[in-house]
């Protein structure tokens, strides 16, 4: 039996305008079950790289397969696969939890959406909100309906561009127990964006560390920091933001 390809396969991806390089031809992968940390600092090319896997932004070069389906050649059956979730983008705030959950699915195409409403309203504690404008939620329980909006079409790549930003700590854990779980239920895979070192550290998997459009180190989190002489992930994140150079392979010849 041949095995399942990666949820998300990227290979040699480039985004340039003009002649800046927003991605520098960028190469990974994200596992089924796997939660995927995608750092670096400010302008380091991650929601380049996030807006090319949604299909919003077209790359200048290079390739993205989700579960094997090329994004490029086959955007419809590609996209069906994914999801996404992040604070700068939230839903509509004049429709109530229930109306923007059924917008969505629709747009989604999902089958049984009213049962699937119903699921979601629960997993997510958001009964008592269902007929409450999203507007006037706190940034909690947005995020809560963002993440079960995300959920609708069950994706099997979840995108998350840095979703506990802004939440108290207890619902930051809250969230993110959300996420490693439905990671390790499913036969999904996540990629997630954040500035918060502990987090990252506590959820992912396997980390990528972007920085001038280049990945320049992956790893293990808990692990990573060792190796490269560090004693945080932090003190990992810091060195690589302000000596990127120093982790670069010389040009060749
Ligand atoms: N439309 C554009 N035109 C020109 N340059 C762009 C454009 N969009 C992004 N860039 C540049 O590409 C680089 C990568 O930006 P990007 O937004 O992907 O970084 P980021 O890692 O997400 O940063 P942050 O953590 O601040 O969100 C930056 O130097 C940015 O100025």
């Amino acid at each position: 039996m041949t095995p399942s390809p990666p949820v998300l396969s990227v290979s040699s991806l480039r985004k340039a305008y003009g002649d800046r390089m927003a991605v520098g031809g960028i190469t990974f992968e994200v596992g089924r079950r796997e939660v995927v940390g995608l750092l670096g600092p400010n302008g380091a090319g991650k929601s380049t790289t996030i807006n090319m896997l949604l299909g919003v932004l077209e790359p200048t070069s290079g390739t993205i397969h989700i579960e094997g389906v090329d994004l490029a050649s086959r955007r419809v059956q590609a996209l069906e696969r994914t999801n996404f979730a992040a604070v700068y983008a939230p839903l509509p705030g004049n429709l109530t939890v229930a109306q923007n959950l059924r917008v969505f699915g629709l747009i989604y195409g999902v089958k049984g959406l009213s049962a699937r409403i119903e699921a979601l309203l629960t997993e997510y504690d958001l009964q008592r909100f269902r007929d409450t404008k999203c507007g006037v939620l706190s940034s909690g329980e947005q995020t809560r309906v963002s993440l079960a909006k995300a959920m609708l079409n069950q994706p099997r790549l979840l995108l998350l561009d840095e979703p506990t930003a802004s939440l108290d700590p207890a619902t930051a854990v809250d969230i993110r127990d959300r996420i490693r779980a439905f990671a390790r239920q499913g036969d999904s895979g996540v990629l997630w964006t954040s500035h918060n070192m502990y987090e990252v550290e506590a959820v992912c998997d396997r980390v990528l560390f972007m920085s001038r459009g280049k990945v320049l180190l992956q790893g293990d989190p808990k692990t990573l920091p060792g190796e490269h002489g560090h004693d945080t992930l932090e003190a990992l994140f810091i060195a690589v933001a302000n000596e990127p150079l120093a982790l670069e392979r010389p040009p060749a010849p």
